[in-house]
């Protein structure tokens, strides 16, 4: 592409070497940044120019993988982008463009189940399945975390975690129940406004752990943890809520059971 080289005739020039249509609307983009935004070059803009204005690195191997790089996009006339499906292509192919930098690396679990490719009961449980064998019980919807019992200690909720998890926004981090914990705090610290974290699930599924996870996290954020005891007397108010739940169960349960007498 020549210094004064036209974007219009850019596209012209690699229109006819690629053998496309004429009669079709291309237009050229600019990508500056891996995943970054497209920007469509107006026909007098000089591309080589906007070139020169890459980092020197982009400049002389421009891997597609850190963005930089020059597209050819075709346009329905009004304008609007015009989408070529592409035939599905075999696994081995998914790889071999993977390797090149053509497709992101294949992933076999999401951190968010709003990422999955395919949105269903089966590909849920799936994703859930596949962390959940790699030690990973925690998984995003969203906003909401889900926690799977993994029914022995993992080494995820020392100190370090507390920090790292510190002021942090959701959903940069691997998934954990301190995210959960530091959001509510710094929400509640910000706006000043108490802030209420809702645990559900069924019986045994390890609602009371989270709970004294979560409040292990809040205290030490806190800084209270240990100089007031806050962590020990929330804590020790769990017994006392275990029984009056024990005892609403057992009262639901009586009802059920006892027919409903005349009146
Ligand atoms: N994240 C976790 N790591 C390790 N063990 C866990 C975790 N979550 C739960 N458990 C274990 O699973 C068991 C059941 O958990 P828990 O008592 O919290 O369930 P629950 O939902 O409160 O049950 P219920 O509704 O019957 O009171 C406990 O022995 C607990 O130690």
């Amino acid at each position: 592409v020549q210094k004064d080289a036209t974007t219009a005739s850019v596209i012209s020039d690699a229109a006819a070497a690629l053998g496309l249509d004429p009669g079709r609307l291309y237009v050229l983009a600019e990508v500056k940044e891996c995943g970054g935004e497209e920007w469509v070059l107006e026909a007098g803009d000089l591309p080589a120019q906007r070139f020169l204005l890459w980092p020197r690195k982009a400049q002389e191997t421009h891997p597609r993988s850190l963005g930089f790089y020059f597209l050819l996009q075709e346009r329905n006339h009004d304008g609007t982008i015009h989408y070529v499906h592409l035939p599905p292509v075999s696994k081995e192919q998914e790889a071999q463009l993977a390797a090149r930098g053509f497709l992101p690396p294949p992933q076999d679990d999401f951190a968010d189940l709003c990422n999955l490719p395919a949105l269903n009961e089966g590909s849920i449980l799936n994703n859930l399945r596949t962390r959940f064998h790699k030690k990973k019980i925690y998984t995003y919807a969203g906003s909401i975390l889900i926690a799977i019992n993994p029914f022995k200690f993992l080494p995820i909720y020392n100190p370090k975690y507390v920090k790292m998890y510190e002021n942090h926004q959701l959903g940069k981090l691997e998934p954990h129940i301190f995210a959960i914990a530091d959001v509510a705090y710094y929400a509640m610290l910000r706006k000043r406004v108490n802030q209420c974290i809702v645990i559900s699930g069924e019986s045994g599924s390890g609602k009371t752990q989270s709970t004294n996870f979560l409040i292990h996290c809040l205290t030490a954020l806190s800084q209270k943890g240990y100089a007031s005891g806050v962590e020990r007397t929330i804590l020790g108010a769990g017994p006392v809520l275990e029984v009056l739940r024990g005892e609403r169960r057992r009262w639901a349960r009586h009802a059920e059971a006892t027919p409903p007498g005349p009146g």
